[in-house]
């Protein structure tokens, strides 16, 4: 049975690719009662990526989601999102991702400082309201150092965000082959 939600609680859920993420978090999302959003930073980049999305949005289905595909102000998907009970934000890497690339395409830089200040602004708006709201994102950086400069930033950027995220949840938990590892 659902139980009720907790009032302003941040879950903060890391993990590899594939290591089971997404699907602990919407199940941690569909053990509380009320309106569930579900924001979605992934863009459509080619149909490999759009038979993922597939699988997920099936996999949503009929579970009382409403969607929010917000690929970078994911402040104001938090604001838009303020009569829900929960909200799952699936994923800050790509986030970032996206950030990065709106800075490399304006010519602007986008440094760790950067990141931590819009980071914390992120946290200020998942903290408006009585609702949990469940970030998840990568664990990177812990195989070979990438080969290319910009990889290593992006690396460096998401290890940033993680920290910030970490430190301000109520609840850290790590995803190892599937299996949760609870941080904090
Ligand atoms: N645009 C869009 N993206 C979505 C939607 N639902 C899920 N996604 C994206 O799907 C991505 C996760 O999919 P996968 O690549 O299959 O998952 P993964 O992170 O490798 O694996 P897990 O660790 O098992 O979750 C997230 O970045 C979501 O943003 C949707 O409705 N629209």
């Amino acid at each position: 049975m659902a139980s009720k939600p907790l009032t302003n609680h941040l879950l903060y859920i890391s993990g590899g690719a594939r290591s089971g993420k997404s699907r602990y978090a919407e199940q941690r999302a569909l053990a509380l009662t009320g309106p569930r959003r579900y924001i979605a930073t992934c863009p459509v980049i080619d149909d490999e990526m759009a038979v993922r999305i597939d699988r997920h949005q099936q996999r949503r289905a009929d579970q009382g989601w409403q969607t929010i595909e917000e690929p970078v102000d994911l402040v104001a998907a938090l604001d838009a999102s303020r009569d829900s009970a929960v909200v799952l934000i699936d994923c800050v890497t790509l986030w970032i991702n996206n950030l990065l690339y709106v800075a490399e395409t304006e010519q602007q830089t986008l440094d760790e400082d950067a990141i931590h200040r819009l980071t914390l602004q992120m946290i200020d708006a998942a903290r408006q309201g009585q609702r949990t709201v469940i970030f998840v994102s990568n664990e990177l950086g812990m195989g070979i150092v990438p080969a290319d400069a910009l990889s290593r930033h992006y690396r460096d950027l998401i290890g940033r965000c993680n920290q910030t995220l970490a430190a301000h949840a109520d609840e850290a938990v790590f995803l190892v082959s599937g299996l949760p590892l609870s941080l904090k």
